[in-house]
């Protein structure tokens, strides 16, 4: 995934001054849902299917990103807003790696890091455990994650009511649990860090120190994804933002005027 070279007949348009860690091109994504064994699905009738060349009538297909085109520059932070199944978390799990496009290629510098409010930590281990875990998991050395697992603590806030840190993650309220995962991904510096809705979850203060964060990983050269329905945290900390609707990019450019013609829409 780490060439950037671009295709001939491309639809994205890198700009040759900047250095490009995302290149999406032309990508479609199409889920496939199959609504169960609701006849159809015998020996003979998918011997019939096959024979005759047609679909089986219990798939369900859903285009949830059509035809998007863009470049993402080294430095930049990039809010992706539109309104609920435009298409934003599927576009950020291709992004990722995590959903192949039925049509169309991403191109990547490195490995994306998507941080999702369900990144995966050990509900039975206590918040310390899993920040070692996580810590050892995104690469670090033991004695990085020695050095930093209470900073990440400190940052999460986890202990503001507490020694929380050493219960079990199944004790936390649900925006604990995000902001941990929010501390444990940003703790390390990523070339292109996805955040879907993590932001969210968190308290004003925590909403402060996140944004902060997301500011400092953009500056130190990385590439910064931010999904969010809070206009107010994508104008705070994204200078260009994405605007998805039915799966299709409506409009892409600097975040004032992006977001003020979402907001004014009808
Ligand atoms: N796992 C899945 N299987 C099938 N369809 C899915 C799946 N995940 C999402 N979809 C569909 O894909 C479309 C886009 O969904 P997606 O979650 O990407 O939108 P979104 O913009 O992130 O929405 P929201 O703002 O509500 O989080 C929707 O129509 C949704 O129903």
């Amino acid at each position: 995934m780490a060439d950037l070279t671009q295709p001939a007949g491309s639809a994205a348009v890198v700009d040759s001054g900047r250095v490009p860690t995302v290149v999406v091109d032309d990508v479609h994504v199409i889920y496939k849902i199959h609504k169960g064994a609701t006849g159809g699905t015998t020996p003979v009738s998918a011997l019939k299917r096959i024979v005759s060349r047609t679909k089986a009538p219990n798939i369900r297909e859903v285009h949830a990103v059509k035809g998007v085109s863009f470049t993402a520059y080294e430095g930049e932070a990039i809010g992706l807003i539109g309104s609920n199944g435009s298409g934003k978390s599927t576009l950020l799990r291709a992004i990722a790696g995590l959903l192949p496009p039925a049509r169309g290629a991403v191109y990547t510098q490195g490995q994306p890091s998507l941080l999702g409010v369900n990144a995966a930590l050990l509900n039975d281990l206590s918040g310390e455990r899993n920040v070692v875990l996580g810590c050892l998991a995104m690469g670090m050395t033991p004695d990085e994650v020695k050095r930093l697992a209470p900073e990440i603590i400190e940052f999460s806030g986890i202990n503001e009511r507490g020694d929380f840190a050493s219960l079990p993650m199944r004790t936390y309220s649900s925006g604990m649990g995000a902001r941990l995962r929010f501390a444990i991904s940003s703790a390390k510096k990523h070339d292109v860090l996805l955040i879907d809705e993590a932001l969210a979850t968190g308290d004003r203060k925590f909403r402060a120190r996140s944004e902060q964060r997301v500011r400092e990983l953009r500056d130190s050269a990385g590439t910064v994804f931010l999904v969010s329905h809070s206009i107010s945290s994508i104008r705070d900390t994204c200078e260009r933002t994405i605007w998805l609707e039915s799966g299709v990019l409506r409009m892409d450019g600097p975040t004032d005027e992006v977001c003020d013609a979402y907001e004014n829409q009808k």
